[in-house]
């Protein structure tokens, strides 16, 4: 260290500060980094050799308290011109101002090198100046100071060579001076010679030839691209490359008309590009597709034939469709305001919608958790009709219900039902189902207690008819003869066509054998009197065999065979009669 003689004794915090700061000036000194610690009163305190390379002014004057204004003095003094040296102080001035307040890195000539400088406050100590040698510029000056740094002189194409991106230099008349290796492998070059005196087109040129794959698309709007943007300094533009590739083009121009180009390979960035437009177009095909799926659903939904009710996990009716608020009377006015789905069964229990509905129906309906668990159940409305309704939960909770109108179905059903039991040509119910009447009754009886009585009916002479009229005829006689039969027994009695001639009654409840006679030869009567069909005067008889509960069999099949046992034994007796099972005698026609 040059240091004068000190004329004055720095703070105690600056003192102490002084060992670490004269390590840190060495350290930067080996840098080749220049810098000056000043105290608080911006006083010199700790300098290094290479400042006085950089500013050799200084040397053999600066000294330990010198007032910065001095080293300012100093360098204004070599750096004014004679006419600017009376305006010096004020330079000092401003320059002692600038000293206290800089807080970022600037940049400066002098003596021919262009340097970098930082100065920052230290806290306690007062403050410390930095000095980099940044761009040589070439002079007789400058040499003598790298020389005595060490440095060699660094060559602005040397510079460029080790950047990434390619460079171009453009002369005066826009033609190619020099470009770098990333340049020349950017364009496909043979080598940078090639380059020197051409147009950039030319270079652009080159880089497709033998590679155009696309009928020169790319190409020709690279072209135009080139025509369009070379005019326009520092607006950049890009460039499609063969094999996928693209550059970025920045232009900058210099005062002497010289143009200096950077060409950054952008395509790893155009590829990003392209997958993110692609999945952009993919997102919103994919939202325009649920958009027209949702529109779908929805007129899907308001049309559909059977209503459909959504509940939310948290009980809310978020859709109702059309339908459904017909089926069930939903007023509009209700379901717009998304109600819980408690809301809507208080509104229907109101207007007796679960009239008809069986109290453990309604009971699961009302339940808590009926959200959670599938069920069913058909509602007979008020106004008769009948609804189907379904219900499932969904995933994540909340349930979805579905409304169909069965009442059509139900007849439809209950119409296969009659038909298959009952007789189509006098509509009494036909031997199958009289046999299950049969049986329940048996059952009912057997619990209560009380006696009933089967009444088996053969026709007496109807064959004739058939053979002599036809069998339409001999039809209509057994229509008509049902009709007298279902007459005459009570409505709690049952008639039945068991094939052919042949028909039963069963009877319930029979306290008496005699109330079963009676009907028996009600029956028989009925059945004789003489009937006019298609102007022909006819007339037929009946044999009645009774089988009475319990006394000729306790189920269905026995009483039947026993019944028709005693009906042989009526037709063996002569026909026109009646016999009770078991009885053994033709009995009086007429006991009253
Ligand atoms: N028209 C018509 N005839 C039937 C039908 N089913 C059976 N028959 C006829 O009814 C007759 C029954 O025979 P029977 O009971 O032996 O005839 P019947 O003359 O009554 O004889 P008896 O009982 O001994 O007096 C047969 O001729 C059958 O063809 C039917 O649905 N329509």
């Amino acid at each position: 260290m040059d240091q004068q003689p000190p004329p004055f004794e720095p703070s105690a915090a600056a003192a102490s500060a002084l060992p670490v700061l004269r390590a840190v000036a060495e350290t930067l000194d080996s840098l080749g980094i220049g810098t000056c610690v000043f105290d608080e009163a911006d006083r010199a305190l700790v300098w290094n050799r290479t400042f006085l390379k950089l500013f050799p002014e200084h040397a053999a004057h600066i000294h330990v308290g010198e007032p910065y204004q001095a080293n300012l003095r100093r360098f204004y003094q070599n750096r004014l011109a004679a006419g600017e040296l009376a305006a010096m102080e004020r330079y000092v001035a401003d320059g002692l101002a600038r000293h206290r307040n800089q807080q970022r890195p600037f940049a400066f000539e002098h003596l021919g090198v262009r340097l970098w400088a930082a100065s920052l406050p230290l806290p306690k100590v007062g403050r410390i100046r930095i000095w980099q040698v940044r761009t040589p510029i070439a002079g007789p000056q400058g040499a003598q100071i790298l020389s005595a740094l060490g440095t060699t002189p660094i060559q602005d194409d040397a510079l460029f060579e080790h950047v990434a991106d390619g460079v171009m230099v453009t002369g005066t008349d826009d033609r190619i001076d020099w470009v770098n290796q990333s340049f020349v492998l950017m364009y496909d070059l043979p080598d940078r010679e090639a380059a020197r005196g051409q147009q950039f087109e030319w270079a652009y040129r080159a880089a497709w030839q033998g590679q155009i794959t696309d009928g020169g698309v790319l190409f020709e709007a690279g072209l135009a691209t080139l025509a369009d943007s070379m005019g326009f300094v520092g607006a950049p533009f890009e460039l499609p490359l063969p094999r996928d590739r693209w550059s970025r083009v920045i232009a900058q121009r210099s005062p002497d008309g010289k143009g200096y180009f950077a060409h950054v390979d952008i395509s790893a960035l155009k590829h990003q590009q392209r997958l993110l437009q692609a999945a952009e177009r993919r997102a919103r095909e994919s939202e325009a597709i649920l958009k027209e799926k949702s529109t779908l659903l929805e007129a899907t939904l308001q049309r559909m034939e059977q209503g459909v009710l959504m509940v939310s996990a948290e009980r809310v009716v978020e859709v109702c469709n059309r339908r459904a608020r017909e089926l069930l009377d939903l007023p509009q006015e209700l379901m717009e305001r998304r109600p819980t789905v408690d809301e809507v069964f208080a509104y229907q229990e109101a207007s007796g919608e679960f009239a008809h509905t069986p109290p453990q129906t309604l009971s699961l309906v009302r339940a808590v958790d009926g959200l959670h668990v599938p069920h069913g159940y058909d509602r007979k409305r008020p106004n008769g009709r009948v609804i189907e309704v379904r219900s499932v939960p969904v995933e994540g909770g909340g349930m979805l219900r579905t409304y169909t109108d069965i009442t059509e179905r139900r007849l439809a059903e209950e119409r296969i039902r009659h038909v298959a039991s009952h007789d189509g040509l006098t509509s009494l119910v036909n031997r199958e189902a009289f046999l299950e009447s049969l049986a329940s009754t048996a059952q009912t009886a057997r619990s209560l207690g009380v006696g009933f009585a089967v009444h088996f009916i053969d026709i007496d002479r109807f064959k004739p008819i058939n053979d002599s009229f036809g069998h339409a005829v001999g039809d209509k006689v057994l229509a008509l003869l049902a009709e007298r039969m279902r007459r005459i027994a009570r409505d709690g009695d049952l008639v039945a066509r068991m094939g052919g001639d042949e028909f039963a009654v069963l009877q319930y409840p029979v306290e008496q054998r005699d109330r079963a006679l009676g009907l028996a030869y009600r029956l028989l009567e009925g059945i004789s009197q003489a009937m006019e069909i298609e102007s022909h005067s006819l007339q037929v008889g009946a044999s009645i065999g009774i089988a009475l509960y319990p006394e000729a069999g306790g189920d269905a099949d026995t009483l039947l065979r026993n019944a028709d046992a005693a009906m042989y034994a009526a037709k063996a007796a002569g026909r026109d009669c009646v016999q009770v099972y078991d009885s053994g005698t033709e009995l009086d026609p007429d006991p009253d």
